[in-house]
Protein backbone atom coordinates (compact mmCIF):
# COMPACT_ATOMS: atom_id res chain seq x y z
CA UNK A 1 0.00 0.00 0.00
CA UNK A 2 1.51 2.97 -0.51
CA UNK A 3 1.57 5.92 1.56
CA UNK A 4 -1.25 7.97 0.48
CA UNK A 5 -3.69 5.17 0.35
CA UNK A 6 -2.43 4.49 4.08
CA UNK A 7 -2.92 8.10 5.08
CA UNK A 8 -6.54 8.01 3.35
CA UNK A 9 -7.13 4.14 4.96
CA UNK A 10 -6.33 5.54 8.47
CA UNK A 11 -8.22 8.66 8.53
CA UNK A 12 -11.10 7.10 7.51
CA UNK A 13 -10.90 3.96 9.99
CA UNK A 14 -10.07 7.38 12.63
CA UNK A 15 -13.37 9.15 11.74
CA UNK A 16 -15.53 5.69 11.39
CA UNK A 17 -14.10 5.31 15.26
CA UNK A 18 -15.10 8.75 16.03
CA UNK A 19 -18.55 8.60 14.63
CA UNK A 20 -18.93 5.26 16.32
CA UNK A 21 -18.07 6.16 19.86
CA UNK A 22 -18.98 10.13 19.76
CA UNK A 23 -22.09 10.94 17.51
CA UNK A 24 -23.52 7.68 17.23
CA UNK A 25 -26.84 7.95 19.26
CA UNK A 26 -27.73 9.71 22.21
CA UNK A 27 -24.85 11.30 23.89
CA UNK A 28 -26.90 12.32 26.98
CA UNK A 29 -24.03 14.09 29.48
CA UNK A 30 -22.66 14.27 30.91
CA UNK A 31 -19.63 14.75 33.37
CA UNK A 32 -18.89 10.94 32.68
CA UNK A 33 -16.83 9.80 30.12
CA UNK A 34 -16.67 5.99 28.96
CA UNK A 35 -13.31 5.87 30.07
CA UNK A 36 -14.04 6.30 33.35
CA UNK A 37 -16.56 3.75 34.17
CA UNK A 38 -16.24 1.91 37.68
CA UNK A 39 -17.96 0.06 39.84
CA UNK A 40 -18.93 3.10 42.30
CA UNK A 41 -17.59 2.83 45.93
CA UNK A 42 -16.62 -1.62 45.15
CA UNK A 43 -12.60 -2.06 43.91
CA UNK A 44 -12.61 -2.75 40.25
CA UNK A 45 -11.38 -6.46 41.20
CA UNK A 46 -14.85 -6.87 43.74
CA UNK A 47 -17.13 -5.72 40.42
CA UNK A 48 -17.92 -9.04 39.39
CA UNK A 49 -18.54 -10.64 42.22
CA UNK A 50 -20.76 -7.94 43.55
CA UNK A 51 -22.93 -8.39 40.03
CA UNK A 52 -23.66 -11.94 40.77
CA UNK A 53 -24.43 -11.43 44.78
CA UNK A 54 -26.85 -8.76 43.43
CA UNK A 55 -28.14 -11.54 40.74
CA UNK A 56 -28.89 -14.36 42.83
CA UNK A 57 -30.94 -11.26 45.24
CA UNK A 58 -32.92 -9.83 42.98
CA UNK A 59 -33.32 -12.82 40.35
CA UNK A 60 -36.81 -13.82 42.06
CA UNK A 61 -38.09 -10.54 43.45
CA UNK A 62 -41.23 -12.15 44.55
CA UNK A 63 -39.22 -14.53 46.81
CA UNK A 64 -37.30 -11.91 49.14
CA UNK A 65 -37.92 -12.65 52.33
CA UNK A 66 -35.60 -10.97 54.26
CA UNK A 67 -36.56 -7.15 53.49
CA UNK A 68 -33.80 -5.85 55.74
CA UNK A 69 -31.04 -6.84 53.26
CA UNK A 70 -32.54 -4.93 50.36
CA UNK A 71 -30.95 -1.52 51.19
CA UNK A 72 -27.66 -3.16 51.29
CA UNK A 73 -28.48 -4.87 47.51
CA UNK A 74 -30.12 -1.76 46.52
CA UNK A 75 -26.75 0.00 47.02
CA UNK A 76 -24.76 -2.31 45.35
CA UNK A 77 -27.24 -1.62 42.67
CA UNK A 78 -26.28 1.92 42.39
CA UNK A 79 -22.61 1.34 43.29
CA UNK A 80 -22.24 -1.19 39.80
CA UNK A 81 -24.71 0.86 37.52
CA UNK A 82 -24.29 4.66 38.15
CA UNK A 83 -21.85 5.32 36.18
CA UNK A 84 -23.44 3.74 33.51
CA UNK A 85 -26.26 5.47 34.03
CA UNK A 86 -24.97 8.62 33.54
CA UNK A 87 -22.46 7.98 30.58
CA UNK A 88 -25.63 6.38 28.65
CA UNK A 89 -28.47 9.00 30.34
CA UNK A 90 -27.97 12.05 31.90
CA UNK A 91 -27.97 13.16 35.56
CA UNK A 92 -31.31 12.37 35.98
CA UNK A 93 -32.27 8.92 36.69
CA UNK A 94 -35.75 8.22 35.77
CA UNK A 95 -38.15 8.75 33.21
CA UNK A 96 -40.44 11.48 31.86
CA UNK A 97 -43.13 11.93 28.82
CA UNK A 98 -41.87 12.53 25.73
CA UNK A 99 -42.62 16.06 24.65
CA UNK A 100 -43.04 16.78 20.65
CA UNK A 101 -40.59 19.26 19.54
CA UNK A 102 -38.52 18.73 22.55
CA UNK A 103 -35.16 17.47 23.46
CA UNK A 104 -35.06 15.01 26.37
CA UNK A 105 -33.33 17.68 28.62
CA UNK A 106 -36.09 19.63 28.07
CA UNK A 107 -38.81 17.21 29.18
CA UNK A 108 -36.78 15.76 31.96
CA UNK A 109 -36.46 19.11 33.45
CA UNK A 110 -40.33 20.26 32.81
CA UNK A 111 -41.57 16.66 34.72
CA UNK A 112 -38.92 17.56 37.76
CA UNK A 113 -40.10 21.39 38.14
CA UNK A 114 -43.85 19.77 37.68
CA UNK A 115 -42.82 18.19 40.94
CA UNK A 116 -41.90 21.13 42.88
CA UNK A 117 -44.87 23.21 41.32
CA UNK A 118 -46.97 20.26 42.97
CA UNK A 119 -45.40 20.72 46.39
CA UNK A 120 -45.28 24.67 46.22
CA UNK A 121 -42.22 25.38 46.93
CA UNK A 122 -40.73 28.42 47.32
CA UNK A 123 -37.41 30.59 47.88
CA UNK A 124 -36.39 30.11 51.48
CA UNK A 125 -38.12 26.59 52.07
CA UNK A 126 -36.35 23.49 53.24
CA UNK A 127 -37.12 20.51 50.87
CA UNK A 128 -36.34 17.04 51.32
CA UNK A 129 -35.88 14.63 48.01
CA UNK A 130 -36.43 11.24 49.34
CA UNK A 131 -33.56 8.62 47.07
CA UNK A 132 -31.50 11.42 44.99
CA UNK A 133 -29.79 10.19 42.87
CA UNK A 134 -26.75 11.97 41.42
CA UNK A 135 -28.92 15.16 42.18
CA UNK A 136 -30.27 15.68 38.40
CA UNK A 137 -33.67 16.60 39.98
CA UNK A 138 -32.08 18.46 42.59
CA UNK A 139 -30.62 21.07 40.63
CA UNK A 140 -33.39 21.61 38.35
CA UNK A 141 -35.73 22.40 41.17
CA UNK A 142 -33.21 24.59 43.66
CA UNK A 143 -32.50 26.71 40.21
CA UNK A 144 -36.43 26.51 39.32
CA UNK A 145 -38.01 27.22 43.36
CA UNK A 146 -34.93 28.63 44.35
CA UNK A 147 -35.49 26.49 47.61
CA UNK A 148 -32.98 24.98 49.38
CA UNK A 149 -33.17 21.11 48.83
CA UNK A 150 -31.92 17.82 50.76
CA UNK A 151 -31.19 14.85 48.97
CA UNK A 152 -30.59 12.02 50.76
CA UNK A 153 -29.27 8.26 48.83
CA UNK A 154 -28.48 4.92 50.30
CA UNK A 155 -25.42 5.09 47.93
CA UNK A 156 -22.70 6.96 49.15
CA UNK A 157 -20.10 6.82 45.97
CA UNK A 158 -23.89 8.85 44.22
CA UNK A 159 -23.09 11.63 47.18
CA UNK A 160 -19.75 11.88 45.94
CA UNK A 161 -20.92 12.62 42.41
CA UNK A 162 -24.14 14.67 43.39
CA UNK A 163 -21.76 16.60 45.29
CA UNK A 164 -19.33 17.15 42.67
CA UNK A 165 -22.33 18.28 39.99
CA UNK A 166 -24.01 20.75 42.72
CA UNK A 167 -20.57 22.70 42.74
CA UNK A 168 -19.58 22.38 38.95
CA UNK A 169 -23.47 24.14 38.69
CA UNK A 170 -22.68 26.04 41.44
CA UNK A 171 -25.70 25.16 43.29
CA UNK A 172 -23.78 23.58 46.55
CA UNK A 173 -25.31 26.89 48.81
CA UNK A 174 -28.63 25.49 47.94
CA UNK A 175 -28.04 21.60 47.47
CA UNK A 176 -26.92 19.58 49.96
CA UNK A 177 -26.40 15.38 50.13
CA UNK A 178 -26.59 13.02 53.15
CA UNK A 179 -25.62 9.84 52.88
CA UNK A 180 -28.60 7.41 54.42
CA UNK A 181 -31.17 4.76 54.39
CA UNK A 182 -35.13 6.47 53.46
CA UNK A 183 -36.60 3.89 56.06
CA UNK A 184 -34.61 5.63 59.12
CA UNK A 185 -34.09 9.49 58.31
CA UNK A 186 -31.11 11.20 60.24
CA UNK A 187 -33.51 14.19 60.18
CA UNK A 188 -35.87 15.56 63.13
CA UNK A 189 -39.75 15.21 63.10
CA UNK A 190 -41.32 18.26 61.42
CA UNK A 191 -37.94 19.33 59.49
CA UNK A 192 -39.41 19.94 55.82
CA UNK A 193 -41.29 22.63 54.27
CA UNK A 194 -42.21 19.99 51.91
CA UNK A 195 -41.21 16.68 50.83
CA UNK A 196 -40.31 14.82 47.17
CA UNK A 197 -39.53 11.48 45.49
CA UNK A 198 -38.95 10.61 41.95
CA UNK A 199 -38.90 6.95 41.02
CA UNK A 200 -36.90 5.84 44.13
CA UNK A 201 -39.86 4.87 46.77
CA UNK A 202 -39.98 1.61 44.78
CA UNK A 203 -37.17 0.49 46.11
CA UNK A 204 -38.64 0.43 49.73
CA UNK A 205 -39.63 -3.43 50.83
CA UNK A 206 -42.65 -1.70 52.03
CA UNK A 207 -44.41 1.68 51.17
CA UNK A 208 -45.97 2.61 54.52
CA UNK A 209 -42.50 2.62 55.91
CA UNK A 210 -40.93 5.00 53.91
CA UNK A 211 -43.90 7.07 53.64
CA UNK A 212 -44.47 7.21 57.50
CA UNK A 213 -40.61 8.13 57.87
CA UNK A 214 -41.03 10.58 55.14
CA UNK A 215 -44.38 12.04 56.94
CA UNK A 216 -42.64 12.32 60.35
CA UNK A 217 -40.26 14.66 59.18
CA UNK A 218 -42.76 16.96 57.15
CA UNK A 219 -43.58 20.07 59.30
CA UNK A 220 -47.68 19.51 59.84
CA UNK A 221 -49.46 21.26 56.90
CA UNK A 222 -46.61 20.37 54.16
CA UNK A 223 -47.11 18.63 50.92
CA UNK A 224 -45.46 15.37 49.44
CA UNK A 225 -44.85 14.20 46.07
CA UNK A 226 -44.23 10.90 44.58
CA UNK A 227 -43.61 8.99 41.15
CA UNK A 228 -44.21 5.88 42.06
CA UNK A 229 -43.49 2.68 39.76
CA UNK A 230 -46.46 0.33 39.69
CA UNK A 231 -48.37 -1.86 37.58
CA UNK A 232 -51.62 -0.55 36.04
CA UNK A 233 -55.21 -1.81 35.87
CA UNK A 234 -53.75 -3.51 32.08
CA UNK A 235 -51.44 -6.08 34.25
CA UNK A 236 -52.93 -9.57 34.96
CA UNK A 237 -51.27 -11.50 37.48
CA UNK A 238 -52.50 -14.50 35.16
CA UNK A 239 -50.93 -13.60 31.83
CA UNK A 240 -47.62 -15.37 31.65
CA UNK A 241 -46.20 -12.18 29.11
CA UNK A 242 -47.44 -10.05 31.75
CA UNK A 243 -45.48 -11.50 34.11
CA UNK A 244 -42.52 -12.35 32.55
CA UNK A 245 -42.00 -8.23 31.61
CA UNK A 246 -42.73 -7.27 34.98
CA UNK A 247 -40.31 -10.07 36.72
CA UNK A 248 -38.01 -8.47 33.68
CA UNK A 249 -38.45 -5.03 35.30
CA UNK A 250 -38.29 -6.41 39.05
CA UNK A 251 -34.93 -7.93 38.44
CA UNK A 252 -32.33 -5.08 36.35
CA UNK A 253 -34.07 -2.65 38.58
CA UNK A 254 -33.01 -3.96 42.31
CA UNK A 255 -37.34 -3.78 43.10
CA UNK A 256 -38.29 -6.48 45.64
CA UNK A 257 -41.54 -6.13 44.59
CA UNK A 258 -43.47 -3.81 41.73
CA UNK A 259 -46.51 -2.69 43.39
CA UNK A 260 -49.85 -2.21 42.05
CA UNK A 261 -51.61 1.48 41.30
CA UNK A 262 -54.16 0.82 43.80
CA UNK A 263 -51.62 0.40 46.59
CA UNK A 264 -50.15 3.67 46.60
CA UNK A 265 -52.93 5.91 48.28
CA UNK A 266 -54.16 3.25 50.61
CA UNK A 267 -50.38 3.13 51.89
CA UNK A 268 -50.67 7.40 52.23
CA UNK A 269 -53.65 7.05 53.84
CA UNK A 270 -52.42 4.59 56.41
CA UNK A 271 -49.78 6.78 57.83
CA UNK A 272 -52.00 9.50 58.09
CA UNK A 273 -51.33 11.65 54.95
CA UNK A 274 -54.21 13.39 52.75
CA UNK A 275 -54.39 12.69 49.25
CA UNK A 276 -55.18 15.88 47.32
CA UNK A 277 -53.83 14.65 43.71
CA UNK A 278 -53.32 10.80 41.95
CA UNK A 279 -52.57 10.57 38.48
CA UNK A 280 -50.79 8.32 36.01
CA UNK A 281 -48.44 11.07 34.04
CA UNK A 282 -48.13 8.26 31.57
CA UNK A 283 -51.97 8.09 30.23
CA UNK A 284 -52.65 9.97 27.36
CA UNK A 285 -52.16 13.02 26.60
CA UNK A 286 -48.87 12.12 27.53
CA UNK A 287 -46.37 10.59 25.09
CA UNK A 288 -45.14 7.66 25.81
CA UNK A 289 -41.61 8.20 28.35
CA UNK A 290 -40.69 4.46 26.95
CA UNK A 291 -39.66 6.02 23.17
CA UNK A 292 -36.38 7.40 24.28
CA UNK A 293 -35.52 4.20 25.44
CA UNK A 294 -36.44 2.66 21.74
CA UNK A 295 -35.00 5.19 19.78
CA UNK A 296 -31.66 4.33 21.93
CA UNK A 297 -31.07 0.93 20.75
CA UNK A 298 -28.67 1.59 17.95
CA UNK A 299 -26.63 3.69 20.80
CA UNK A 300 -26.81 1.07 23.45
CA UNK A 301 -24.96 -1.82 20.88
CA UNK A 302 -22.41 0.95 20.39
CA UNK A 303 -22.49 1.16 24.02
CA UNK A 304 -21.75 -2.81 24.60
CA UNK A 305 -19.26 -2.42 22.23
CA UNK A 306 -17.07 0.11 24.18
CA UNK A 307 -18.07 -1.72 27.28
CA UNK A 308 -16.33 -5.36 25.94
CA UNK A 309 -13.37 -3.46 24.23
CA UNK A 310 -12.52 -1.34 27.53
CA UNK A 311 -13.48 -4.06 30.21
CA UNK A 312 -10.64 -6.49 27.20
CA UNK A 313 -8.18 -3.82 28.23
CA UNK A 314 -8.30 -3.82 31.67
CA UNK A 315 -9.79 0.10 31.55
CA UNK A 316 -13.19 -1.32 33.03
CA UNK A 317 -13.96 -3.40 35.89
CA UNK A 318 -14.55 -7.25 34.90
CA UNK A 319 -18.22 -7.50 35.31
CA UNK A 320 -18.93 -4.52 33.96
CA UNK A 321 -19.75 -6.18 30.38
CA UNK A 322 -22.44 -8.04 32.62
CA UNK A 323 -23.65 -5.22 34.07
CA UNK A 324 -24.39 -3.20 31.36
CA UNK A 325 -26.03 -6.59 29.43
CA UNK A 326 -28.50 -6.76 32.50
CA UNK A 327 -29.74 -3.27 31.69
CA UNK A 328 -29.56 -4.11 27.92
CA UNK A 329 -32.07 -6.65 28.88
CA UNK A 330 -34.33 -4.15 31.31
CA UNK A 331 -34.02 -1.94 28.54
CA UNK A 332 -36.25 -4.03 26.53
CA UNK A 333 -38.71 -5.11 29.51
CA UNK A 334 -39.52 -1.56 30.04
CA UNK A 335 -40.01 -1.13 26.70
CA UNK A 336 -42.42 -3.93 26.51
CA UNK A 337 -44.15 -2.53 29.51
CA UNK A 338 -44.78 0.85 27.82
CA UNK A 339 -45.78 -0.45 24.80
CA UNK A 340 -48.55 -3.01 26.88
CA UNK A 341 -49.63 -0.58 29.23
CA UNK A 342 -49.55 -2.25 31.81
CA UNK A 343 -46.45 -0.60 34.15
CA UNK A 344 -45.83 2.69 34.82
CA UNK A 345 -42.61 4.59 36.18
CA UNK A 346 -45.19 8.13 36.98
CA UNK A 347 -48.05 7.39 38.77
CA UNK A 348 -48.19 10.76 40.65
CA UNK A 349 -49.84 10.56 44.38
CA UNK A 350 -49.47 14.48 45.90
CA UNK A 351 -50.07 14.28 50.05
CA UNK A 352 -50.11 16.46 52.71
CA UNK A 353 -49.67 16.06 56.43
CA UNK A 354 -52.40 17.56 58.02
CA UNK A 355 -52.09 20.91 60.22
CA UNK A 356 -52.04 20.26 63.69
CA UNK A 357 -55.57 21.90 64.53
CA UNK A 358 -57.22 19.41 61.70
CA UNK A 359 -56.76 17.02 64.07
C1 LIG B 1 -35.86 4.58 38.27
C2 LIG B 1 -34.97 3.67 37.94
C3 LIG B 1 -34.04 3.89 36.78
C4 LIG B 1 -34.76 4.29 35.52
C5 LIG B 1 -33.85 4.61 34.33
C6 LIG B 1 -33.06 5.87 34.59
C7 LIG B 1 -32.92 3.41 33.95
C8 LIG B 1 -33.71 2.12 33.72
C9 LIG B 1 -32.95 1.32 32.66
C10 LIG B 1 -31.68 2.09 32.42
C11 LIG B 1 -30.90 1.89 31.17
C12 LIG B 1 -31.12 0.87 30.32
C13 LIG B 1 -30.28 0.60 29.14
C14 LIG B 1 -28.88 1.21 29.28
C15 LIG B 1 -28.05 1.02 28.00
C16 LIG B 1 -27.92 -0.45 27.66
C17 LIG B 1 -26.67 1.64 28.19
O1 LIG B 1 -25.90 1.49 27.00
C18 LIG B 1 -26.76 3.11 28.54
C19 LIG B 1 -27.60 3.31 29.79
C20 LIG B 1 -29.01 2.71 29.66
C21 LIG B 1 -29.79 3.50 28.63
C22 LIG B 1 -29.67 2.75 31.07
C23 LIG B 1 -29.90 4.20 31.52
C24 LIG B 1 -30.78 4.35 32.75
C25 LIG B 1 -32.10 3.57 32.63
C26 LIG B 1 -32.96 4.09 31.48
C27 LIG B 1 -34.98 2.31 38.64
C28 LIG B 1 -33.67 1.68 38.89
C29 LIG B 1 -35.89 2.23 39.82
C1 LIG C 1 -33.74 5.48 40.20
S1 LIG C 1 -32.83 6.41 41.34
C2 LIG C 1 -33.69 7.97 41.21
C3 LIG C 1 -32.81 9.09 41.66
C4 LIG C 1 -33.39 10.48 41.54
N1 LIG C 1 -34.67 10.59 42.20
C5 LIG C 1 -33.49 10.87 40.09
O1 LIG C 1 -34.63 10.89 39.59
O2 LIG C 1 -32.47 11.13 39.48
C6 LIG C 1 -33.36 5.80 42.94
C7 LIG C 1 -32.64 6.43 44.10
O3 LIG C 1 -33.21 5.93 45.32
C8 LIG C 1 -32.16 5.70 46.22
N2 LIG C 1 -32.56 4.70 47.24
C9 LIG C 1 -33.04 3.46 47.04
N3 LIG C 1 -33.27 2.86 48.22
C10 LIG C 1 -32.92 3.74 49.19
C11 LIG C 1 -32.93 3.72 50.59
N4 LIG C 1 -33.34 2.65 51.29
N5 LIG C 1 -32.52 4.82 51.26
C12 LIG C 1 -32.10 5.92 50.60
N6 LIG C 1 -32.06 6.00 49.26
C13 LIG C 1 -32.46 4.94 48.55
C14 LIG C 1 -31.02 5.20 45.36
O4 LIG C 1 -29.81 5.26 46.04
C15 LIG C 1 -31.15 6.14 44.18
O5 LIG C 1 -30.46 7.32 44.48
Amino acid sequence: MDSLSLFFTAALFAGGLYWFICILGPAEQKGKSFTDLSGGSISAEKVQDNYKQYWSFFRRPKEIETADKVPDFVDTFYNLVTDIYEWGWGQSFHFSPSIPGKSHRDATRLHEEMAVDLIEAKSGDKILDVGCGVGGPMRAIASHSRANVVGITINEYQVKRARLHNKKAGLDSLCDVVCGNFLQMPFPNNTFDGAYSIEATCHAPNLEEVYAEIFRVLKPGALYVSYEWVTTEKFKADNDEHVEIIQGIERGDALPGLRSYSDIAEAAKKVGFEVVKERDLAKPPSEPWWSRLKMGRIAYWRNHVVVTVLSALGIAPKGTVDVHEMLFKTADFLTRGGDSGIFSPMHMILCRKPDEDDK
